[in-house]
This record gives structure tokens, C-alpha cells and sequence, in this order.
């Protein structure tokens, strides 16, 4: 593993706070960030895994769109049985690439990993038996996310997976609140200041926009999946797997 620091990124006061991007200072804090920021991160990782080594045929191919620094594609490589696969990772920040790259090769998976650092909507899926979309979708934009459920589904060998995980809004006020409370309790123990929660949420408002749980499933039937399940949950972090 390459070194990866502390986030420290919103702890001082800032004149003006700029929209969220997974720059270099954000890349080379990131494990320490989602772990500390995202509820159930590790086991979500883990269990992605795991259904990589259920779903994944011989020959196929498993797309880790947004792949950061690589945990889930290295999760994969893991767990994956079946002979002669591949994991193609995607994301459109260098600076995440360049450092998942160094990851990989720490790593020494069995099976090989090819990074693409390039926007995941240019990406034609094809031989797929599984796609994974961790805490991706979320960034872009809305009008847009349902082609590339289409793109996804599509691409999939039948019987193939998608795995999406995501922020999600709880319809009405109160349980959102709610929800959005035991969240930053949940940062506050992981060592987030006050200031440190405030200045991100400001950093994600205009950059990560949420969408319920029944807007993901209907918009994902509508793109073809014939069954949506909801995996795992804890306040307002969801992950959901669309059968194709
Ligand atoms: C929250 S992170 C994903 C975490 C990662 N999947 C994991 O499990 O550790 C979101 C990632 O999506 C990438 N991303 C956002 N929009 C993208 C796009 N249009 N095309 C490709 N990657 C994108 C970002 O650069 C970032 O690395
Ligand atoms: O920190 C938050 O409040 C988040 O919403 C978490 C979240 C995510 O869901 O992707 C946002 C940005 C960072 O990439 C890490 C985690």
C-alpha cells in the first residue's frame, strides 16, 4: 500500500468554500476520508467482493466505474474464482488514477486490473457479468444518469449485476433530518470538527445531488432491470444490487 494521509482538508476556517473535487489534496487523503465519512464503508467494500466471486463468469468482465483509489476493484480481484477475467476501472480524475495505479501494483492481483482515466459516460460496457457503481452515481449530473443505466444495462451478460451504492434523501423532512443528524453524529465520533462537517457540506451542495431510494429503483426498472434489492443501509448511505 502507498502512503495516504490524514483529512485534514476542511479542519481551517475558509474565506470562501469551493465545490467538492477529487483533486490530488483530496486523493491523498481519500481511505481516510470515506472511511470516516461513510457509514458501513468497509463492509459494503467487502461484500462487493464477495458477490464479484458469485457473479463473475469465465471471461467476463467487471466495471468499476469511479473507482478511486481501487478498493473495490482489489476487492474483486479477491474473490474472483472464475478463469480468464477482467476488471477495467474507471474514473475521470488523474489524480485518483495515478495513485490507484501505484495501489494495483502493490498489490499484485491475480486478476488483471486495466485503469481508464477518462469519464465513465465515454466507457461502451460490453461482456460485463457485474458493474459496480460505488458512491459514483451521485456526482453526476441527474438528467444524465439514466442513460448510463441503459449504457449499463446493456452491456451486462444476462443474469448480470449492477451494484450501486449511494447518498440517499428520505422523502419527507422530519425523517430526513433525522437521517442527515445521525450521519454527522457519526463523523463527529470518527473526529470531524463542527467546522470540518459544515465546510464539506457546503464544498458537495452543488456537486453531489441525492436521490431517494424509489427514484433509484424506478429509474433503474426503467432502464431494463427486472429486480432491484436493497442490500445494505445504514441512515442515509444505501447500496442496492439491479438484476439484470
Ligand atoms: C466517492 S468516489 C468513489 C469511491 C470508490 N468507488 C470506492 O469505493 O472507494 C467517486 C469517484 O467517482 C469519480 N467520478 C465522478 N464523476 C465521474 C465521471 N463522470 N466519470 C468518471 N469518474 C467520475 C471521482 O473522480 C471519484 O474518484
Ligand atoms: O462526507 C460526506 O458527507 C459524504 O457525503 C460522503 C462522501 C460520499 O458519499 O461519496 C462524499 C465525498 C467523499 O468522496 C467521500 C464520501
Amino acid at each position: 500500500m502507498i502512503s495516504s494521509g490524514k483529512d485534514a482538508i476542511y479542519s481551517s476556517p475558509l474565506a470562501q468554500v469551493s465545490d467538492f473535487r477529487f483533486d490530488e489534496n483530496v486523493a491523498e487523503v481519500f481511505p481516510d476520508m470515506i472511511q470516516r465519512s461513510v457509514p458501513g464503508y468497509s463492509t459494503i467494500v467487502d461484500a462487493i467482493g464477495q458477490m464479484a466471486g458469485k457473479y463473475m463468469q469465465a471471461g467476463a468482465q467487471l466495471y468499476d466505474l469511479g473507482c478511486s483509489l481501487g478498493a473495490v476493484s482489489l476487492a474483486a480481484s479477491r474473490y474472483i474464482q472464475a478463469p480468464g477475467c477482467q476488471i477495467i476501472g474507471v474514473d475521470n480524475s488523474q489524480a485518483m488514477i495515478e495513485r490507484c495505479q501505484r495501489h494495483i501494483q502493490a498489490f499484485k492481483s491475480d486478476v488483471p486490473i486495466q485503469l481508464v482515466c477518462d469519464d465513465l459516460q465515454n466507457i461502451r460496457i460490453t461482456n460485463a457479468a457485474m458493474v459496480v457503481m460505488n458512491f459514483t452515481l451521485q456526482f453526476i449530473a441527474p438528467p444524465q444518469r439514466l442513460d448510463i443505466l441503459q449504457g449499463i444495462y446493456q452491456g451486462l451478460n444476462p443474469g448480470g449485476i449492477l451494484v450501486l451504492s449511494e447518498k440517499i434523501r428520505h422523502p419527507s423532512e422530519a425523517g430526513n433530518e433525522l437521517l442527515i443528524e445521525l450521519h454527522h453524529e457519526f463523523k463527529r465520533r470518527n473526529g470531524y470538527s463542527e467546522l470540518e462537517i459544515s465546510q464539506k457540506r457546503t464544498a458537495l451542495e452543488n456537486v453531489m445531488l441525492t436521490d431517494s431510494f424509489s427514484q433509484h429503483e424506478q429509474r433503474l426498472k426503467q432502464a431494463g432491470f427486472s429486480d432491484v434489492l436493497l442490500w445494505f443501509k445504514c441512515f442515509n448511505f444505501a447500496s442496492l444490487v439491479a438484476i439484470k
